[in-house]
């Protein structure tokens, strides 16, 4: 397969590579001075995880730690014992993180990165469509707390993102579908081809060009943004910069923390994104006809589009406090990035209760 390189043009450009086998790249992205690696691996994928292994082992000095899987490993307590880990193997400022695995381990293998010896280098090898298109790029890196998701972290930019299309052979197609929830995110924001190359395909998998080229699309619309707004402080004419990336969070993110996170954060951000639209077009910001676009795309690739269908079963009572600890509040004022038309990303600040709830109610199910 050919491969495809998109720069993110931060302060310390890196690159994203698509491509596979990708594994002979490791060594020029850690460059020379490292000499120990921890390998932060999701302990299921110990197998696929081989040919990154057998490559760190003929260059370094490798500490491999199995991590648990999914969303379990998003804690500070897993974060605590990869620190001592690398402690006791002496790890210095010119060693490196090397992760492997979805969201939730290029997350959690982040911040350990980002927090040991207050920062070091990392490399994420994203496995899962959703780590591809979003996880890994961008350097936002971070662990759940009690009070909500991703509420602990840091910005901490990856040296090199390795995206090997031929390891989503195995993963699950639950997890494929959630990972194009933040695909067709992307589309709405940013790239409405994406919508246009969902809208007329019939099916996607592992191995079809469209994936592919969705894939490509979802990592520049992250990778523009990143590059001009690294750690979410605005955008400049309107455009809300980082914050664009939350579309469907608030709610998805709630939602998430209230299931006890058992359901797919991909699954979550269609609904969230289905109920942000609504929100969007209560507040007179967005047409009808966009607004009714959005349920239909997100179904099309087999996402939910309801609570009911999440499998969570929720009132909004339940899911306001987990709401306002998103953070794109200010104080108790919620901020909710919604859409003034396609492509169009705007904040709207400070909504009603009342068409909070009336949105809700449409998405309810
Ligand atoms: N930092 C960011 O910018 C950012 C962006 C989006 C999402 N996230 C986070 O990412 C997480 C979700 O990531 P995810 O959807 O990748 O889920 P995940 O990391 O929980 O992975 C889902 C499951 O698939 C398994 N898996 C991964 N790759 C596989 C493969 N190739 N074959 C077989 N099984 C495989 C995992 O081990 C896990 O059990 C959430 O915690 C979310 O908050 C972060
Ligand atoms: O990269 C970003 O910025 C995003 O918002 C991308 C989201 O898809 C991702 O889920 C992110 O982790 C959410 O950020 P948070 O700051 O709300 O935790
Ligand atoms: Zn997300």
């Amino acid at each position: 397969m050919n491969e495809t390189v998109i720069r993110v043009e931060s302060a310390a450009p890196y690159d994203v590579v698509i491509g596979s086998g990708l594994a002979t790249r490791l060594q020029g992205l850690l460059g020379d001075s490292v000499q120990r690696v921890a390998f932060l691996y999701a302990a299921e994928l110990a197998e696929q995880a081989e040919p990154v292994v057998q490559e760190l082992l003929e260059h370094y000095d490798v500490l491999g730690l199995g991590l648990p899987s999914g969303e379990a490993q998003k804690t500070v307590a897993v974060a605590a014992d990869c620190w001592e880990a690398l402690g006791e193997r002496g790890f210095t400022r010119s060693d490196a993180v090397v992760t492997f695995g979805g969201g939730a381990t290029t997350d959690l293998g982040g911040w350990v990165a980002a927090g040991w010896l207050r920062g070091v280098c990392v490399v994420h090898i994203p496995t899962t469509v959703l780590a591809m298109v979003d996880a890994a790029v961008g350097g936002k890196t971070g662990v759940n707390t009690g009070a909500g998701k991703n509420l602990v972290g840091a910005f901490h930019e990856p040296a090199g993102v390795l995206c090997d299309l031929a390891l989503l052979e195995t993963l699950p197609e639950a997890d494929l579908v959630a990972g194009l929830g933040e695909v067709v995110k992307c589309g709405f924001i940013a790239d409405p081809e994406i919508l246009r190359l969902v809208d007329e395909t019939d099916k996607l998998t592992a191995d079809s060009p469209v994936l592919a080229e969705l894939v490509e699309r979802a990592i520049r619309v992250k990778a523009e943004v990143v590059a001009v707004d690294l750690k979410e402080t605005g955008g400049t004419d309107g455009h809300p910069g980082r914050e664009t990336l939350n579309y469907g969070h608030t709610l998805a993110h709630a939602l998430e923390r209230h299931s006890g996170y058992s359901i797919r954060h991909g699954d979550a951000v269609a609904v969230g994104c289905v109920y942000a639209a609504e929100l969007a077009r209560l507040a007179g910001v967005l047409s009808d006809e966009v607004a009714a676009r959005h349920a239909p795309t997100f179904a099309k690739v087999g996402l939910p589009t309801t609570v009911e269908e999440l499998g969570v079963e929720a009132g909004f009572d339940d899911l306001i406090g987990a709401m306002r600890v998103d953070k794109k509040a200010r104080g108790s004022v919620l901020r909710f990035l919604v859409l003034h038309d396609l492509a169009v990303p705007r904040i709207l600040t400070g909504p009603s209760e009342e068409q909070l709830r009336a949105a809700y109610e449409v998405v309810a199910g």
